[in-house]
């Protein structure tokens, strides 16, 4: 019953669902372009602002922006940019009769193909709707003398994997993923709660050994701090992305696996999790790493995981939940606090700003939270600036006609929109310091 009511929301959130507001005629306008719209009175964020421009804010309140997954529709079967008619002919001359059949057969069987892989997608999706159903059953009270906690610090190289993996456990996207690194750039505090259990993880930026085995000298203040907090966490788990030690191994990597690991320590579980398993081909490699590390009598545990794609992160959960202590939450587990809420905030505009924007620019850029309202109406109004020292930057982070910013704002603000539950107003504004 639960998956037949699970199906049914995911029918409906396949088919194409009426807007609330009527589809501006000139949405595609607004889509390609931040530029606000003219007869629109209430804008007057940046008209005064002629050295930034106009193009550089991105309102949402100034687009109409269907639900989730408007941009492109990936189940359409692409469209021939040829006639067929000349195609068939030009076939039927170079190849002979049987092509035709051959690609009637090609197209029936890609076909076939795609109808499998939706149907899987479906089964998966209904099943892990009915396992949420049953998680937003299981909300109840639990009485503080009832309550275990623990907290787990995450620490790795960059881009070893560590934020993903925050995500996939908490099952929200608490701290931005990318393929570049150092893109942690606060410890973000993910909040886990099932049953009488919650689990606290912290997410510490990419804590590195130099490959002597000693703390960065260039980081030292920033590092030091985080270092100090390290050994306050009930587990820590020590992670690294197992397909780059077995083609690139890095020293450091190793020093900080090994410094870990030298020997156990008196307060704390400490667990060596072998991350991006599904990147490598071949299993007996998997062995041979692991085989590497296995005598360190610092790690209680090894996992095998890949945190982007969920393997093995079940029993690391299950591991996890066991290790709770009887202590009392420390978080609200069924509201987010407001500063995990501001963090979201700037973490997704972050995460947004990475997939659109190359180059080293938001590295470069100092990005802001300006405002932050919650209104009347419940909804959340977001101002967030995006200071760059460049004209250059300036001009690439806005695009033609203000299209990149336009775009990195309408993405983020419906991702904000499902995370928060709620409207949100978000308002990106591109400044020259
Ligand atoms: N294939 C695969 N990719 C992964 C996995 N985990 C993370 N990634 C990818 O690796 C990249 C880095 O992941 P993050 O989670 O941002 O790494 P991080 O350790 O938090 O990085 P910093 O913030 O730089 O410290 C992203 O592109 C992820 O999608 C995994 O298990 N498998």
């Amino acid at each position: 019953m639960k998956a037949l009511r699970a199906l049914r929301t995911i029918t409906a959130t396949l088919s194409p669902k009426p807007h609330k507001t009527p589809l501006n005629p000139t949405f595609l306008h607004h889509f390609y372009s931040a530029q606000p719209q003219e007869e629109d009175p209430s804008h007057n964020l940046n008209s005064s602002d002629s050295e930034n421009g106009p193009d550089s804010v991105f309102d949402s309140t100034h687009y109409t922006v269907p639900g989730l997954g408007f941009e492109t529709n990936s189940q359409a079967p692409q469209q021939p940019t040829w006639d067929e008619k000349y195609r068939e002919k030009a076939d039927d001359l170079i190849f002979g009769k049987d092509t035709q059949k051959r690609k009637l057969k090609i197209l029936e069987e890609e076909e076939e193909r795609r109808r499998r892989v939706l149907a899987k997608a479906l089964l998966e999706a209904a099943l892990e709707a009915a396992d949420d159903e049953d998680e937003e059953e299981e909300e109840v009270v639990v009485k503080e003398e009832d309550q275990k906690s623990l907290s787990v610090g995450i620490i790795g190289a960059p881009n070893a994997g560590k934020s993903a993996l925050t995500n996939y456990m908490v099952g929200t996207k608490v701290a931005a993923v990318s393929r570049k690194t150092n893109t942690t750039t606060h410890e973000v505090l993910g909040v886990m709660t099932k049953e009488n259990t919650q689990i606290c993880f912290f997410d510490t930026p990419g804590l590195m050994l130099d490959k002597s085995g000693y703390i960065h000298k260039d980081m030292k203040v920033r590092v030091e701090s985080a270092w100090s907090s390290v050994n306050l966490y009930d587990v820590l788990i020590v992670i690294f992305d197992v397909d780059r030690h077995l083609t690139r191994p890095d020293q450091r990597v190793i020093k900080l696996i090994q410094h870990m690991g030298s020997q156990p320590h008196p307060k704390q579980k400490r667990i060596l999790c072998i991350n991006k398993v599904d990147l490598v081909k071949k299993k007996k490699d998997l062995l041979k790493a692991a085989k590497q590390f296995e005598d360190l009598p610092g790690f209680e545990r090894y996992f095998m995981i890949s945190g982007l794609k969920g393997y093995g992160v079940k029993d690391l959960t299950q591991y996890l939940m066991e290790q709770a202590v009887k202590r009392p939450w420390d978080e609200d587990p069924f509201t987010l606090s407001e500063e995990v809420m501001k963090n979201i905030s700037l973490e997704v505009v972050r995460e947004r700003l990475l997939d659109h924007v190359h180059q080293e620019i938001p590295y470069q850029i100092e990005h802001r939270l300006i405002d932050w309202k919650e209104l009347r109406d419940g909804s959340l109004r977001i101002e967030q600036h995006l200071i760059t020292h460049k004209l250059s930057q300036r001009k690439i982070l806005v695009g033609k006609n203000g299209s990149k910013i336009g775009r990195i704002g309408i993405e983020a603000n419906e991702e904000l929109r499902s995370i928060f539950k709620r409207e949100v107003h978000l308002i990106l504004q591109v400044r020259l310091k």
